[in-house]
This record gives structure tokens, sequence and C-alpha cells, in this order.
């Protein structure tokens, strides 16, 4: 959930722990001279009221001496602190995983094949094996759509859910497995759908999972006007505004959008898009810096003064 490339396939990375205000403007500085297409920057605060985090990833070996002496404007001596580091390729992301505890929301229990065995009877049980997708269950927007459709449950039972930018499958897994019914989920990598495919079969839900490749709701399964009463997006701030009107569209009168994918910071914006096509924010998770948000169709005087 990085800005730029995808994070999974980064070869060097650079941190750097500084005040929230230098993080915020080097990762502007370093989204703008840098290609998106081989550079993925964030910043997140490390622990509540905590120092802050600027995490940038690289495609290829990146000149340290020239980002050092780019980010001296913002933060002087403090830019030589910063580390760079190579990023174990083969088995960056096995590794990763077996080194990821297991994540619960409610009955929800979300583990790896070595986690197995701490499964419950009660629960409703996800394996997750990432691949090159995202969706582990580990970052804060993915824990707090979780925790936001375990609310959700509490009111209403979904039947007709979408979830766009799926990822590993994860969110789309968890309705499924909750709600016993089939569920539409897409995403606009090719190889993510593959690991959602492959997933769901190890879940023992390949039949339910309609799957699709596409931008958005760009597909017959997922353009369906009114259609859904549960709608998930946990994508970039960006896509979340400009897939605004689509989502509402295909999203019933009472029906929830989940929306995540976005920084604190960028939550203005996104509820703006959505109050233009009529949604309002009922509630919202924060979690590691990153936001949640809960979405109903109502009066736009309904939304909260920030
Ligand atoms: C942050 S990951 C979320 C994965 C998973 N849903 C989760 O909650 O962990 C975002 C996913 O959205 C996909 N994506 C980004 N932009 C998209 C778009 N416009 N339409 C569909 N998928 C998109 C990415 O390929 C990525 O797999």
């Amino acid at each position: 959930m990085l800005e730029g490339l995808h994070p999974n396939r980064p070869t060097h990375v650079f941190r750097i722990t500084t005040d929230e205000r230098s993080a915020r403007a080097m990762t502007e500085m370093i989204g703008e001279i840098f290609d998106p297409a081989e550079t993925a920057v964030a910043s997140f605060e490390t622990e509540d009221g905590g120092p802050w985090m600027l995490e940038a990833y690289f495609a290829h070996q990146p000149d340290e001496a020239a980002i050092r002496s780019l980010l001296r404007p913002i933060v002087g001596a403090e830019a030589d602190k910063g580390v760079f580091l190579p990023i174990e390729q083969k088995d960056w992301v096995k590794a990763s995983l077996e080194g990821l505890k297991p994540v619960r929301a409610g009955r929800i229990f979300v583990h790896g094949s070595h986690d197995r065995e701490q499964r419950r009877p009660s629960d409703i049980s996800i394996e997750i094996e990432a691949g090159l997708a995202f969706g582990t269950g580990h970052h804060g927007t993915t824990k707090g759509c979780l925790l936001a459709f375990v609310d959700e449950l509490k009111t209403r039972t979904p039947r007709h859910v979408l979830d766009v930018g799926t990822g590993t499958g994860i969110l789309a897994f968890a309705a499924a497995k909750v709600l016993k019914r089939p569920v539409v989920a897409g995403d606009i990598d090719p190889e993510a759908v593959r690991v959602a495919r492959e997933n769901a079969r190890l879940n023992g839900i390949g039949a339910w999972m309609k799957l699709y490749v596409g931008p958005g709701i760009r597909h017959p399964e997922a353009d369906r006007p009114g259609h859904f009463d549960l709608v998930f997006a946990n994508i970039l701030a960006r896509p979340l505004r400009m897939l605004a009107p689509s989502l509402a569209r295909v999203t019933s009168n009472r029906g929830t959008i989940i929306l995540s994918g976005l920084l604190a910071r960028d939550v203005p914006g996104v509820l703006s898009a959505y109050a233009h096509q009529g949604w309002y924010l009922q509630r919202r998770y924060d979690l590691e810096g990153w936001a949640a948000l809960v979405m109903k169709r109502g009066s736009a005087r309904a939304l909260p003064r920030r």
C-alpha cells in the first residue's frame, strides 16, 4: 500500500525516523522526483504519538549520496542517519510471511500455513499465502476493513458482496466464509487474481469466488447497478476518489461501502468525492496511520464536522 511501485518487488529500501512534518515533506519530494514505476514511498507514525518513519522502496539500487543530498534541505544532517538496505529477492515474501503473526478480527482469524494449529474451533479461519499479491491481514488497511466488516455484521447481514482490489483475496474470503455465499472480487493486477484464485482453493471456497481482472468495476460481474449491499475497496486514495461514482452506482440504497488504502491526511478528499455522490461517513477505523471508512448513502448534512 505504498504510492507507486508494487510493494512486493523492490530491491532496496531506505528508512529514516524523523518528525511527522519532515516525514511528510520527504515523502512528497520522493514521490514527485522518482518514477512511480520504480519507486514506492510512504510515511507513517511508528507508535501512537511517537516518531514517524519514512520508507522508500526502489526497484534498482539507488544513488544513496544523491538521495541524501536531496533530503538534506528538509531534515539537515539527519539525512545521513537514514539507512539503505538491500532486500533479499528470492525468499522475501516467504520469509516475511513466516515472520508474521496471525491476525484476529472478532472470529475471523487470518494465518499462514505455519500457524494452522493456533485456530480455535469457533474461528472463521483464512489461510493466506501472499505470493506477490498484497493482503496478509497485517497491514493497517486490511485490518481496518476486517474490523469494519465484523462491526457491520452486528447490525445487518449483507447478501451480495464486491471486493475491488482484492489482492490475495483476504476480504472477499472473510465475506464468503462468514456469509456462506459467493463473492465477486477483482483486481487490476493479474498476478493478484492468480494468487487470490490459489488462496480460494486453499481455503476450500474456490467455487464461491467470482474473480475478475480489471480496474475498478470494469467487468460484467461487478458492473451491476444497485446490486451489491457491501462493497470493499482497499486501494489508494486517488483511485478511490475516481471510483466514487461507479462504486456508488453498484451499491444498493441501504448498502455499505468500506473504503481503505488511504492515509489519514487523504480522508477529507475521499469523503468529499463520496459526499458528491450522496454518501456520508458512518464510522472510521484508524490503524497505524491508515484509515478505513464505513460509508452509507444519505444526506451530506450527516457528514461529521472535521
Ligand atoms: C492495498 S491492496 C489491498 C488488498 C486486499 N484487498 C487487502 O485488503 O489486503 C490494493 C490492491 O488493489 C489493487 N488495485 C489498485 N488499483 C486498482 C484499481 N483501480 N482497480 C482494481 N484494483 C486495483 C492492487 O493491485 C492491490 O492488489
